[in-house]
């Protein structure tokens, strides 16, 4: 298997490292293996890849999801600079509702995180020009499309410069005040 796995606090919320094959050229790796993750409890059929650019650093994108029946597992990563990745439980009912855990991903790394539907999902920048690419598990659906909040759940954002946000993100209803009717089984 060319992976090796880690889970954060929340362990739904696991940390993949593609084995990368260093030369003098630079390095190869597979970034997706099917295989590898279903041989790591991922079962996942990914149809939908996204590529975001953030021109400034300090630039925060979330919290997103997308609500049933077009929620979304994603495995996120960082192909040009560096993001701090954050995800948080919003499955009613869940022991851990609301908690959230985070981790940097960079392309130097090339770690990568698996966000399962039932968390939504945000990052920032750490760098400037910093791209990131996810594979999502369903295609984009903007009836189901949510946000909440970035700032509403004392997330512990390493921003040490201006937050750059959407027009949409500004005025995303906090977590308090987002009731989740939701259940992420699942098949949603
Ligand atoms: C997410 C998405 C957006 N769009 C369009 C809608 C809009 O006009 C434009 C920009 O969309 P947004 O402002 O929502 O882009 P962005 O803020 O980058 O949204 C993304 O944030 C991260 C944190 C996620 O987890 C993603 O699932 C997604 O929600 O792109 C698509 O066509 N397909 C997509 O899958």
């Amino acid at each position: 298997m060319a992976i090796s796995v880690r889970k954060l606090t929340l362990p739904e919320l696991v940390v993949i490292q593609p084995k990368r094959f260093g030369d003098a050229r630079g390095y190869f790796e597979e970034t997706w293996s099917r295989r590898d993750l279903q041989g790591v409890g991922i079962a996942v059929d990914f149809v939908q890849d996204n590529h975001s650019l953030s021109e400034a650093k300090g630039t925060l994108r979330g919290l997103h999801f997308q609500t049933p029946p077009s929620a979304q597992d994603k495995l996120v990563r960082c192909t040009n600079g560096a993001i701090f990745d954050v995800a948080v439980d919003i499955r009613r009912g869940s022991p851990t509702y609301g908690a959230w855990a985070g981790v940097e991903l960079s392309a130097q790394t090339g770690e990568q995180l698996f966000v399962p539907k039932g968390f939504a999902h945000g990052f920032v920048t750490l760098e400037p020009h910093t791209e990131v690419q996810y594979k999502c598990s369903d295609y984009y659906d903007p009836a189901c499309d949510r946000s909440i909040s970035w700032d509403s759940l004392n997330i512990d954002w390493p921003l040490s410069t201006a937050t750059v946000i959407s027009a949409k993100d500004a005025v995303a209803p906090a977590f308090d005040a987002f009731v989740s009717p939701f259940t992420f089984g699942p098949d949603q």
